[in-house]
């Protein structure tokens, strides 16, 4: 069965861009995958954060476990990064029941997902990510396997086919996405656990780092944890990431201990500031401020502007920007806030129409 758990999945991400290169990129590139598996928490006590959806998940998962029965499909949603995986393989350890995997882009044929429904066990967990680019004719076809665990099969065509109806057993399906609006209403409805991943604050942030460290065997200290998670774009991906890179440079440079200063001086050097803002983030606003006063600029004529993809602005840098504030999406385009002015010490303009004017006060 090759359509399970290949590195194929990959090469078939989306979205593709500069985006893989960045040190601060949400999403996850090569060296990443063996790391991530270690760091990954195992159960839902070790998942930091995220309280609103932990809360969720922890009361539905103790109902179906007394009941003795499947977990309710659940659906996760939320930018790249957030945990999204991380919880799928949580759910399977919690209900204590097997955990496959596959994606929307490795699945291209209905055998594949025959194969792979049929072949489940009682209650557990199918794990699809990246669900909203499965193609649209097994999306249909997984309709009836997730209601009434029954699947269509057409034998033979023609006049001669004939449709055998084949049962499965009950499981949980969990899927994933960091693209919720472009799920069908009937797909989304097939799910009974909605859950959304929000960016992590610095808190939660500093203790995944802490965490992290002590199980990668790296000295750190409060502050220097709190100094990467400040700048790790509410994200524990990029989080793991920079601590990895910190660790580098504390070895080489300082005595291997992560504290404040050496943090500092690691993240100077690999040039993310204070915000987590690389290159790619300060050429975006920049962009919009520069060449269209500010803004609001289509997201096509940005993306042509920066020679980026739509979809990756979409998903991997404008989240973020918008979540601090830096950025706004407005029915005419997208528009640099006053922050953002700020934040580069360019004088908010104040012509007439312009965006967020400065009153006469300040
Ligand atoms: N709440 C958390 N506590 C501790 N570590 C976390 C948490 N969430 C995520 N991580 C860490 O971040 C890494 C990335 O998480 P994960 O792969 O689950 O993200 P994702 O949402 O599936 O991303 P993508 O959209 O790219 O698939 C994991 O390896 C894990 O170590
Ligand atoms: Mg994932």
């Amino acid at each position: 069965m090759d359509f399970l758990n290949k590195k194929r999945f990959d090469s078939s991400r989306s979205p593709k861009s500069a985006d893989a290169e960045r040190l601060v990129s949400a999403s996850s590139v090569g060296e990443d995958a063996a790391f991530e598996l270690k760091l990954r928490p195992t159960q839902l006590r070790e998942f930091i954060g995220q309280a609103k959806a932990k809360e969720q998940l922890a009361i539905a998962l103790e109902a179906a476990k007394s009941r003795g029965e499947a977990l309710d499909h659940v659906l996760l949603f939320g930018p790249p990064g957030l945990g999204k995986t991380t919880l799928a393989t949580i759910i399977a350890n919690e209900m204590n029941v097997g955990f496959q995997q596959t994606s929307g882009p490795a699945l291209q044929i209905q055998g594949d997902l025959t194969a792979i429904l049929t072949n489940l066990r009682e209650k557990q967990v199918l794990f699809l990510d990246e669900i909203h680019r499965l193609q649209p004719v097994l999306e249909e076809k997984l309709y009836t396997a997730l209601e009434d665990y029954k699947l269509d099969i057409i034998i033979g065509s023609g006049p001669a086919a004939r449709t055998h109806v084949m049962e499965i057993r009950p499981f949980t399906f969990v899927a994933a996405t960091t693209r919720p609006g472009l799920l069908s209403s009937p797909l989304r409805s097939r799910f009974g656990i909605l859950l959304r991943l929000e960016f992590y604050n610095d808190d939660d942030l500093r203790f995944i780092v802490e965490r992290s460290a002590e199980v990668m065997g790296v000295t750190i200290d409060a502050d220097g944890a709190s100094e990467i998670a400040m700048r790790s774009r509410g994200t524990p991906r990029i989080a793991n990431r920079l601590l990895r890179r910190v660790r580098d440079y504390a070895q080489v440079r300082a005595n291997g201990i992560v504290d404040r200063a050496t943090a500092k001086a690691a993240l100077q050097m690999l040039e993310v500031d204070e915000h987590g803002f690389d290159e790619l983030d300060r050429r975006l606003l920049m962009t919009i401020i520069e060449k269209y006063d500010g803004g609001p600029v289509g997201l096509n004529t940005l993306a042509a502007a920066l020679a980026e993809e739509e979809d990756a602005l979409e998903e991997v840098y404008e989240p973020f920007l918008m979540q601090i504030g830096f950025l706004d999406r407005t029915p005419r385009g997208r528009v640099a806030t006053r922050r953002a002015y700020e934040h580069f010490g360019i004088p908010v303009p104040t012509k007439a129409g312009q965006y967020d004017r400065p009153t006469l006060f300040e």
